[in-house]
C-alpha cells in the first residue's frame, strides 16, 4: 500500500510504538515500566464506546499514588471497580503520609529544589569548580575511579528529597549560610539571556548567568503547563544526572528548582554546541577527531552502562563540544531517556520482570535505532539493553568519518520528500528494513581514505546480533583508540551539507520519534500525578493519535504544541484468532522473550477483568480507518478495537495486559484483509494497517 494522494496524513509514517508494562504490588496495583500508554476502546456499535486508557511508569521515586488504570465511559462494573480501586489508592496514600513519623520519608506531594551543593560541591562556582565538577582530573580516575563523594551523599539525604511545596516557591537550604532563605527560587540566583541553546521535546535550553557571579549556565526550562512535563521525569533525570556527576564526558547538573509554572535544571554550558553542528560550522574534521570523540562517548557509555544505565538516545544532537574552537571533549546530554536498572538486591522479583521493557520501550532516535530496536518495532523482539547504545555509537561514528549515515531510506517515488524532510512512508519502512538487516557499505570514494582501524571499528559497532556487537569496554580497548589516528582530512563537513539524507535527516526523525514516545508517556504520567477525577479522565481519555505524517492529535481533539489539527485517523484492532484477518504473526524471538512472563493466571475475585494467559500474547492488527472529513475535522478519532472482547483485558485495577506495541507493517496480506475490513467509518477504504503486539 502506498502513500495515498487522499490521505496525506498516512497512520504512522513515524511510527509509534507504546509499551505498557504492570506488575503487582501488595496493596493494590502498581504499574511498572516504561512510560507508554495504551489505546484502548471497545467497539461494539456505530457509535464506538471509550472504555479504558492506562498508563504505567517505572519510577521508584514517585511521589503519588502509584499505579492505576483509568477509565472513561462505559463499563458499569469496570467503572465502579475503578472507583473503588482510586479510593484505595488515595487512603493507602493518605495513610502512609499520616503514619510516617520520619519526615525524610514522608511522601508529600511535591518537592522543591534539590540541594545540589552536596552532590555538586558549592553553589556558585567559578570556571575552576566546574572544571574540578566535570572532572577534569586524571581520566583514568574520572571513569573508573570511585573518587567521589556520593557515599556521604547520600546518607545525608536522598537525591529525589521531597518537601512540601507550600505557597509558592521555596529551595532547600543547603549551606548554614543560606538556611533563612526559604523562599529563593531559580531568579533568586540567576537571570536568563536571551541566548538560546536549544530545545527538544521536553522544554528549551537558555543560557543563564549567576546573579553573584556572573557565570554562565545553561538551564533547562521544562515548562509545567504543557503537556510533556512530568514530575517523575525530571526527577530521573536528576537522579541519572548525580549518578554521572564528575564524568568528564557527561554533562553536570549544578542545580535543579522547581515553582508553580517550571522546572529548572541548571548544567555546565556547553559552549561548543551540538557535534554535527560543530563540525558543519568549523567545516574541518580529521579521523583524529573522529577518534576523540568516539572516545569521549565510549567513556561516557562504559560509565553509565557499568552503573547499570542505558542513555537509549545516543545521536548527535545529544553529543556537545566543550570548546567552541575545538570538538573534543563532548559530552552526553539528554538523560531523561536513560534508565536505570535497580541493584539485583533490591529487585522484586516482579520488578525484576518488569524492569525489562523499561529497556524494552523502543525509545530513540530513527537512524540510530539498533536492529534489536526496529525488531521491537516490528515485533521480533521486545528487548533490547545498553548495547542499543554501542549501535548507537557505531551510527555515530560512521557519520563523523563519512558525512551520512550507514542506513538510509529510499523509495521509487520521484516526489518523495524524504530527502528534504518530509514524511515518506515507503522511505521510513525501507529505513527500518535496512537497520534490521544491518547492511551497510563503505563506500570508497569517502572511505578509501580512512584507515582499516577506524572500519573495524564501525564493523564491529554496527553488528546486528547485539551479542557479537563491542559493548564499551571492547570499544576502549579497541586499537583504533589506543593511539593516535592519522590526521586526514575527512569529508564530513562538506558530505553534511551536500547529503540531505543525513544529518538533518537524523534530527528530524528523532523528533517525530522522541516527541511521540514522549508525549505518550509524559502526558499520561502528568495526568496520573495531577490525580485527575473520573470525569476528566473520561472527557480527555487516551493519549495522543498519531496522524501519518507524525503529528498528534489528543482523544479530545486537543492539538499539542503547534501539531496540526487537521485529519484525524481512528485505530481499530482485531485479534486474529477470532476475526477475519491473518495478519503475519511476528512473535518476539526465542532468545528475547516478550515480557509476558508474569504470573497472571490468577483473575481478581471481584475484577470484571478476564485476565489472559501468556498464550493470548501475539501479534494483532491495528487498522487506520480515516476521518478525511476536511481540513478542520478536530472530531475525536474514535479507537475502536473491533472483534476483540479481550478489551478487557485493559479493565481496571487488573494488571493484565503487559504490553501492547504498535508497529507498523505493511505486507502483501494487507489488501486483501483491508478490502473485507468493515469499517463503519466515512473513508473506510481508506485504511492502514499496523501490527500490534500485545503481550498478556
Ligand atoms: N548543557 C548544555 N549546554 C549547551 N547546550 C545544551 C545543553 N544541554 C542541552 N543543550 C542543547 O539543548 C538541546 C536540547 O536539550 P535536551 O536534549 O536536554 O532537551 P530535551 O527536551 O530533553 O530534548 P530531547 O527531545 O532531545 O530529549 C540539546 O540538543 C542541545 O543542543
Amino acid at each position: 500500500m502506498s502513500s495515498s494522494p487522499e490521505l496525506p496524513h498516512t497512520l504512522f509514517r513515524s511510527t509509534c510504538v507504546v509499551v505498557v508494562t504492570i506488575h503487582e504490588e501488595r496493596n493494590g496495583y502498581s504499574a511498572v515500566g516504561s512510560g507508554g500508554a495504551a489505546f484502548h476502546h471497545l467497539h461494539t456499535s456505530a457509535a464506538p464506546i471509550r472504555v479504558a486508557s492506562s498508563e504505567f511508569y517505572n519510577d521508584e521515586e514517585a511521589t503519588s499514588p502509584r499505579g492505576g488504570i483509568e477509565i472513561g465511559a462505559g463499563g458499569g462494573k469496570m467503572m465502579a471497580n475503578l472507583i473503588r480501586h482510586r479510593q484505595r489508592e488515595r487512603d493507602a496514600y493518605e495513610d502512609e503520609a499520616l503514619s510516617s513519623s520520619d519526615e525524610s520519608t514522608r511522601p508529600m506531594p511535591r518537592y522543591v529544589g534539590r540541594d545540589t551543593d552536596h552532590v555538586f560541591g558549592e553553589f556558585e562556582m567559578d570556571d575552576e569548580d566546574v572544571v574540578m565538577r566535570s572532572g577534569k582530573r586524571d581520566e583514568e580516575k574520572n571513569v573508573y575511579g570511585e573518587e567521589t563523594d556520593d557515599d556521604d551523599i547520600d546518607e545525608e539525604e536522598p537525591v529525589a528529597e521531597l518537601l512540601p511545596l507550600g505557597g509558592g516557591t521555596r529551595r532547600v537550604p543547603r549551606t548554614p549560610r543560606r538556611k533563612n532563605s526559604s523562599k529563593c527560587g531559580f531568579f533568586d540566583y540567576y537571570k536568563l539571556t536571551d541566548e538560546h541553546l536549544g530545545s527538544g521535546a521536553y522544554g528549551s535550553v537558555t543560557t543563564c548567568k549567576s546573579i553573584k557571579s556572573g557565570q554562565e549556565f545553561a538551564v533547562k526550562i521544562v515548562d509545567k503547563q504543557g503537556e510533556t512535563h512530568s514530575r517523575k521525569r525530571i526527577l530521573r533525570e536528576v537522579n541519572i544526572f548525580k549518578t554521572c556527576k564528575g564524568h568528564p564526558n557527561i554533562v553536570q547538573l549544578l542545580d535543579w528548582f522547581e515553582d508553580d509554572t517550571n522546572f529548572y535544571l541548571v548544567m555546565e554550558k556547553m559552549r561548543g554546541g551540538p557535534l554535527l553542528q560543530h563540525i558543519l560550522q568549523r567545516g574541518y574534521f580529521t579521523e583524529e577527531e573522529a577518534r576523540r570523540v568516539t572516545k569521549d562517548i565510549a567513556s561516557a557509555l562504559k560509565y553509565m552502562h557499568d552503573r547499570g544505565i542505558a542513555h537509549r538516545d545516543v545521536k548527535p544532537e545529544n553529543v556537545l563540544c566543550t570548546d567552541p574552537n575545538h570538538v573534543s571533549p563532548v559530552k552526553l546530554c539528554d538523560l531523561d531517556l536513560a534508565s536505570q536498572r535497580q541493584p539485583q538486591h533490591e529487585r522484586h522479583p516482579l520488578s525484576q520482570v518488569a524492569s525489562e521493557p523499561d529497556l524494552a520501550s523502543p525509545v530513540g532516535s530513527a537512524e540510530f535505532m539498533a536492529p534489536e530496536v526496529v525488531d521491537a518495532y516490528v515485533g521480533d523482539a521486545l528487548k533490547y539493553d545498553k548495547k542499543c547504545d554501542t549501535w548507537s555509537l557505531g551510527v555515530i561514528l560512521y557519520i563523523m568519518l563519512a558525512g551520512y549515515a550507514p542506513f538510509q531510506g529510499v523509495c521509487d517515488d520521484q516526489e518523495c520528500g524524504w530527502s528534504d524532510g518530509k514524511p515518506c512512508e515507503d522511505c521510513q519502512q525501507d529505513l527500518f528494513h535496512r537497520i534490521q538487516d544491518g547492511y551497510y557499505e563503505f563506500p570508497e570514494e569517502e572511505w578509501g581514505m580512512i584507515s582499516e582501524e577506524a572500519k573495524d571499528l564501525v564493523s564491529n559497532l554496527l553488528k546486528r546480533d547485539p551479542v557479537d556487537r563491542f559493548n564499551a569496554d571492547q570499544i576502549l580497548s579497541h586499537r583504533w583508540l589506543q593511539q593516535s589516528a592519522a590526521p586526514t582530512i575527512l569529508q564530513t563537513p562538506s558530505n553534511l551539507i551536500y547529503r540531505k539524507d543525513s544529518a538533518r535527516d537524523v534530527q528530524q526523525m528523532s523528533e517525530h520519534f522522541n516527541l511521540m514516545n514522549r508525549l505518550a508517556d509524559t502526558r499520561l504520567s502528568a495526568r496520573f500525578d495531577n490525580k485527575m477525577t473520573m470525569s476528566e479522565c473520561g472527557s480527555d481519555l487516551g493519549t495522543a493519535t498519531i496522524h501519518g505524517d507524525g503529528s498528534f492529535l489528543t482523544m479530545s481533539g486537543e492539538p499539542f504544541g503547534t501539531f496540526p489539527r487537521k485529519k484525524s485517523v481512528g485505530i481499530a484492532i482485531e485479534k486474529p484468532r477470532n476475526g477475519e484477518f491473518t495478519p503475519p504473526i511476528s512473535r518476539a524471538s526465542p532468545t528475547t522473550p516478550p515480557p509476558s512472563m508474569l504470573d497472571l493466571s490468577q483473575d481478581l475475585d471481584d475484577s470484571p477483568v478476564k485476565r489472559r494467559s501468556a498464550d493470548d500474547s501475539g501479534t494483532y492488527s491495528l487498522f487506520s480507518p480515516a476521518s478525511s472529513n476536511g481540513e478542520d475535522d478536530t472530531r475525536s478519532p474514535p479507537i475502536i478495537f473491533i472483534g476483540m472482547p479481550e478489551i478487557q483485558l485493559f479493565g481496571a485495577g487488573a494488571p493484565v495486559l503487559n504490553s501492547v506495541q504498535m508497529t507498523p507493517r505493511r505486507t502483501t496480506e494487507d489488501e486483501e484483509s483491508l478490502s473485507s475490513f468493515e469499517c463503519e467509518q466515512e473513508n473506510a477504504n481508506l485504511i492502514h494497517r499496523v501490527e500490534t503486539q500485545v503481550n498478556v
